[in-house]
């Protein structure tokens, strides 16, 4: 038996998001989302799934916060929905979205559970949509006016604030591959996308520190690891591309003030030209006070010649996999984070998502997901390494708290540690859940 002991001061959480639990699309005089308009567009998402029910934790979020307390998280990350403070992006502010919001965390607080709130996870105003979107950089300064307002709004409650959740997923995935929302199919505004995500972020930490509010602010950036199949130039050259994307594009903006060399290169070559504004680069690279990792999956690629954008194939090297199908591939983790601290300082960091896509159900009034307990169990252990390699890991959140409406995937696709009928809307506590919950009060766990 080997005991995986971690730091006296690490902090354990759960994680959700606005559109993937909340429901309660039509009242509470929210407005209407990206998410709300992509998911209502027929061949856009499994089953023609929304998020107009979802988990139903719009009116359940007391319940949902019982459960967490029986957990014994330190943090519950959640999202607020834009559209809920500004139905239409800006203008006039709706009481009724900040008194829910309000309800929530002072009911965190009430239990001792620390809010960390992403202010932007992917729902954005369709009226902003309507006038471009991220794509017009006036989108820019309607999300710093609202990232005041919450700053000002929820001063001394909240303390630990997210810009952007997966930039990447917002830009390109959103943008060139078309998976999510909006879905368009164009390198160039996915570009343009990535780069006003950026500003807007360096915009806000800018911000958060005038108006002297107490707390820490970072963003979320998604990582994947993917490993040369071989140690061939053309194979290590081509993953180096991959992770650029996924990575690089997103890191060095903000830990180095630039953009990756070799991957502006490779888009222009591509017909994507970086569009950088005055002073843009300065704004964008302000100090933030933590970072988040969400950290899913990864795998062995190699070189394929005019394969996709980077001249690459990834290479299915029999890993065990997700029901998702994503490879289950915990030593990506310890090597991104480890990438990270040799490539962008001992930031502090907060494993803001990771976790696996099980889709076992209720029989008898249990779910036995032993898959998903591995799963964690594995990456946890990779954690642990990357703690002992240096890596300033402060706390690990979980995603998710429920199974919830996945995007693209509908409610196909279940990340719970608590499975939700999303015909009932009942919650029934997973195994995982209860290994999760004595990991948590242990601080350590048995391989
Ligand atoms: C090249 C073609 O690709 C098509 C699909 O490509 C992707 C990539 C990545 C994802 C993805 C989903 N998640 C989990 C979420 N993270 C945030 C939270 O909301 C979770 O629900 N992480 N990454 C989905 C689809």
């Amino acid at each position: 038996m080997t005991i995986i002991q971690f730091p006296k001061d690490m902090k354990w959480g759960v994680a959700t998001a606005s559109y993937q639990i909340e429901g309660a699309a039509n009242e509470g005089g929210r407005g209407t989302s990206i998410w709300d308009t992509f998911s209502k567009t027929p061949g856009k998402v499994v089953n023609g799934d929304n998020g107009d029910v979802a988990c139903g934790s719009y009116h359940k979020y007391e319940e949902d916060i019982e459960i967490m307390d029986d957990l014994g998280v330190d943090f519950y990350r959640f999202s607020v929905a834009w559209p809920r403070i500004f139905p239409e992006g800006t203008g006039e502010v709706n009481q009724e979205g900040l008194d829910y919001y309000h309800n929530l965390v002072d009911r965190l607080l009430e239990k001792g559970i620390e809010p960390m709130c992403t202010l932007y996870h992917w729902d954005l105003p369709q009226a902003l949509q309507d006038k471009g979107g991220w794509d017009n950089r006036e989108t820019i300064e309607a999300f710093l006016q609202y990232a005041e307002l919450m700053f000002k709004e929820f001063e001394g409650k909240i303390k630990h604030w997210i810009t952007f959740n997966e930039p990447w997923c917002v830009s390109f995935l959103s943008n060139y591959v078309g998976a999510h929302a909006p879905g368009n199919n164009d390198l160039q505004l996915a570009m343009n996308v990535a780069h006003h995500l950026l500003v807007a972020h360096g915009k806000t930490v800018i911000r958060f520190r005038e108006l002297g509010i107490k707390g820490q602010i970072g963003y979320a950036p998604n990582v994947e690891w993917n490993e040369p199949y071989s140690n061939k130039e053309e194979d290590i050259d081509a993953c180096k591309r991959v992770n650029g994307y996924f990575m690089d594009w997103f890191f060095d903006p903000v830990f180095k003030g630039t953009y990756p060399d070799f991957m502006v290169k490779w888009f222009e070559e591509k017909g994507a030209v970086l569009q950088i504004e005055e002073g843009d680069m300065e704004i964008i690279s302000q100090p933030i006070d933590f970072l988040g990792i969400n950290y899913y999956s990864g795998g062995v690629g190699r070189y394929k010649e005019n394969e996709g954008l980077f001249d690459h194939e990834k290479v299915d090297a029999g890993y065990l996999k997700t029901d998702i199908g994503w490879n289950i591939y915990p030593e990506g983790f310890y090597k991104v984070l480890t990438h990270i601290n040799e490539n962008y300082g001992n930031v502090p960091i907060y494993i803001t998502e990771n976790g696996a896509c099980i889709n076992d159900g209720v029989e008898n009034g249990e779910v036995k997901d032993d898959r998903r307990t591995d799963y964690l169990k594995q990456h946890l252990v990779a954690l642990q390494r990357s703690i002992e390699s240096g890596v300033n890991i402060k706390g690990y959140l979980t995603w998710s708290l429920l199974d919830n409406f996945e995007w693209a995937e509908g409610y196909t696709m279940r990340f719970g540690i608590v499975h939700v009928n999303y015909r009932t809307l009942e919650r029934t506590k997973k195994d995982s859940f209860y290994w999760y919950k004595q990991t948590v009060a242990n601080n350590f766990f048995e391989v």
